[in-house]
């Protein structure tokens, strides 16, 4: 059985870890209405990474759209009872609240009087209704709107299904996240998701440019090396490119690399911090494990066999699911860290750094990963690479070459 100690300890270590994923402490955080759209919002990440958007104080209304299963997931999502604080009612409110329940008074003495007495009193009963029924049908209204802002002051949650309503699922949209199109199978490569994926990305990117122009995009959809670089080109073609509203998510090997860091040099993981630069496939993400807090002497193999397993990580969670998808419960974790630093970011939060694969010049490549300060317009600076130990000179130079022909793939697909 589930003790309630048991569940406040729960919630206690994580508030320590993560706390705006699970804090529960909305009526204190007022923030601008933030509108998160996440697309692909029915499939394996989609659905715990919009569990988590519910879960994030900062999320004021949260657009769920994929191609089938939203209306569910978006039911689902809406009963939970996050972010329910019932605001103050106003003056002015309770004095409209107060006239509507007069009118109604009224309103229902006429229908009274019409019912008991004379036919010529119910015909007086019925010019008074058709005086009193717009007056009280307009007050109505008002009174509706009032009460949806008093007592509902929930996420607005919405399920959409299908590209006809993908306008509707986009348009004023802060932040847009992408986790649709297929995961990778045992044996296959990132790049293996191409030929799919491309042809999703570019068509949700061609909708984001028409709908929601000025949205952060936060792009999860593999290869992540190629379906950024897709969806820059989609935007410089409808003339909406900002090289700062753009970021592929690479968060989980952050996430995976301070978890791996964490069990070596057996440190608490939630102190931990490990940049993780390159791009998002195989030897393309190279954590740098020289810049690791807190410091740790870890021998030279060590280093080597933890570089080898984040960049690894996602292999080993495509071969024990064996033929059931990819990550999605670490990657719906990542993603909802990630989006909460662009929502903290645009809310003018100072000092909001991850890293992220951008449009960058830390290297000769048009895109990389590496550290970026996050502002009001998304990316506010690109941070650089810092210093290197040999081993990661080595492997950012081994890199380059993968990650160079990744880039122009997908620059070539989205222009053919
Ligand atoms: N960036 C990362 O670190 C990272 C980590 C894990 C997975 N991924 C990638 O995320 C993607 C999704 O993985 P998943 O496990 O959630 O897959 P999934 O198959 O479980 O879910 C994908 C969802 O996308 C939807 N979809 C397909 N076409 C769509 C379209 N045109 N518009 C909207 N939705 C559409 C599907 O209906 C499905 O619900 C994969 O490409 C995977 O490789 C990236
Ligand atoms: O490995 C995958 O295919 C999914 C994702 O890119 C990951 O790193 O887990």
């Amino acid at each position: 059985m589930v003790k309630p100690s048991m569940l406040r300890s729960l919630h206690s270590a994580a508030t320590r870890g993560v706390s705006h994923l699970s804090r529960r402490g909305y009526a204190s955080e007022p923030g601008p209405e933030r509108k998160v759209a996440v697309l692909g919002a029915a499939g394996g990440i989609g659905q715990p990474l919009s569990l988590l958007m519910k879960l994030n104080p900062l999320v004021s209304s949260l657009s769920l759209y994929d191609i089938a299963g939203t209306p569910g997931v978006a039911a689902d999502v809406s009963h939970i009872n996050t972010r329910s604080k019932v605001p103050p009612i106003y003056p002015l409110n309770r004095i409209i609240l107060l006239c509507v329940f007069l009118f109604r008074i009224i309103d229902f003495a006429v229908f009274l009087r019409g019912a008991l007495y004379s036919v010529v009193v119910k015909l007086r009963a019925l010019c008074s209704a058709a005086f009193c029924v717009p007056i009280c049908g307009f007050l109505g209204k008002i009174e509706a709107l009032m009460w949806f802002d008093l007592r509902y002051r929930v996420i607005i949650v919405a399920g959409y299904q299908g590209e006809e309503e993908l306008g509707k699922a986009l348009e004023g949209a802060d932040v847009v996240i992408i986790p649709a199109g297929v995961p990778r199978k045992p044996g296959m490569t990132r790049d293996d998701l191409f030929n799919i994926n491309a042809g999703i990305v570019k068509a949700l990117c061609t909708a984001i440019s028409k709908y929601c122009p000025h949205a952060l995009v936060n792009m999860i959809s593999n290869p992540v090396n190629s379906t950024v670089p897709i969806a820059a080109e989609v935007f410089k073609k409808a003339g909406t490119y900002d090289e700062k509203r753009l970021f592929g998510v690479t968060t989980l090997d952050v996430v995976r690399a301070k978890t791996f860091y964490a069990g070596k040099a057996n440190v608490p993981v939630d102190g931990v911090n490990v940049p993780v630069v390159g791009g998002h496939a195989g030897i393309t993400i190279l954590p740098l494990f020289s810049q690791a807090t807190p410091k740790a002497n870890l021998d030279d193999d060590v280093i080597k066999a933890l570089t080898k397993r984040t960049q690894d990580g996602g292999t080993e969670v495509v071969e024990a699911k064996a033929g059931k998808g990819s990550a999605t419960l670490s990657m719906a974790y990542a993603g909802a860290l990630f989006a909460d630093a662009c929502l903290k970011g645009l809310n003018g939060v100072p000092d909001v750094v991850e890293c992220s694969f951008v449009q960058s010049t830390v290297t000769e490549l048009p895109f990389f990963a590496s550290k970026v300060r996050l502002g009001k317009n998304g990316v506010e600076e690109v941070l650089g690479l810092g210093p290197l130990s040999d081993f990661e000179k080595q492997g950012l130079e081994s890199l380059k070459g993968e990650l160079k022909s990744s880039i122009e793939k997908g620059i070539k697909f989205a222009n053919q």
